[in-house]
């Protein structure tokens, strides 16, 4: 159990809504239905209500400082289902990078790899008191584009399985590419913070306002976002 599960959930019952897509960038097709994640009727592009609204101030903040650039929506509302679907493909996609079949790794060494996965992806748990946080509704995973359409180098892909997905990965760098690397995600964060999310520890691309990992991270007694369906 991750330490922001231990804070309780009073859930206030607003609506998942969709997400204006004209407003914002996206990716498509949606990257983890190219995958073959079946969200049975659902989403990826449903938040909450609020969670939208927040969304829509960071782009307008983003826009009127940095004309022309973009918000993309790379992934929002994720059934548990998903989630397991991910986790699962996840785990499958390590064991072949290895060139390994599952059938041929120890318990030692599958554990090895479940303890990777779940460095950065959360538990599927059906449990109402710890549910994966883009299961509320309340999380987004988000980078940006340019003028031109063109996604900003963050220095890192979305869901990369490394050090570069710590979002200080670049803060001491003295190189100045890798530094524009974190001038990127310092932007990112600003825009998102300002517009009452907060940002996981561990992912620059991963925001949130209002679930269990919002609560940990800006000091709240509760969530107020529970599990969607
Ligand atoms: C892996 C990334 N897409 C993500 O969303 N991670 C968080 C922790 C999650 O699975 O909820
Ligand atoms: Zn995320």
């Amino acid at each position: 159990m991750k330490p922001y599960q231990q804070i309780p959930i009073s859930e206030c019952g607003e609506p998942l809504v969709s997400i204006p897509l004209e407003k914002f960038a996206v990716m498509s097709p949606h990257p983890y239905e190219k995958l073959g994640a079946n969200y049975q009727g659902k989403s990826p592009y449903y938040l909450r209500k609020r969670v939208v609204n927040a969304l829509l101030q960071a782009q307008t903040f983003l826009q009127q400082n940095y004309p022309g650039t973009n918000i993309l929506i790379f992934d929002a509302y994720r059934p548990v289902a998903v989630q397991q679907f991910m986790v699962d493909y996840t785990f499958a996609s390590v064991v072949k990078q290895q060139g390994l079949t599952p059938e041929q790794l120890s318990e030692a060494e599958k554990q090895a790899i479940w303890q990777q996965v779940y460095q950065i992806w959360a538990v599927p748990s059906e449990n109402p008191a710890t549910p994966p946080p883009h299961s509320t509704g309340a999380a987004v995973d988000i980078t940006l584009i340019d003028e031109t359409g063109a996604i900003i180098d963050m220095g890192g892909q979305i869901d990369e399985m490394s050090e570069r997905s710590q979002p200080n990965y670049y803060a001491q760098s003295i190189d100045v590419i890798k530094q524009n690397y974190h001038q990127k995600r310092e932007l990112l964060k600003q825009i998102m913070i300002n517009a009452g999310f907060s940002r996981h520890p561990g992912e620059w691309w991963h925001f949130s306002l209002g679930d269990q990992m919002w609560a940990w991270e800006t000091k709240q007694a509760i969530a107020y976002y529970g599990r969607k369906f």
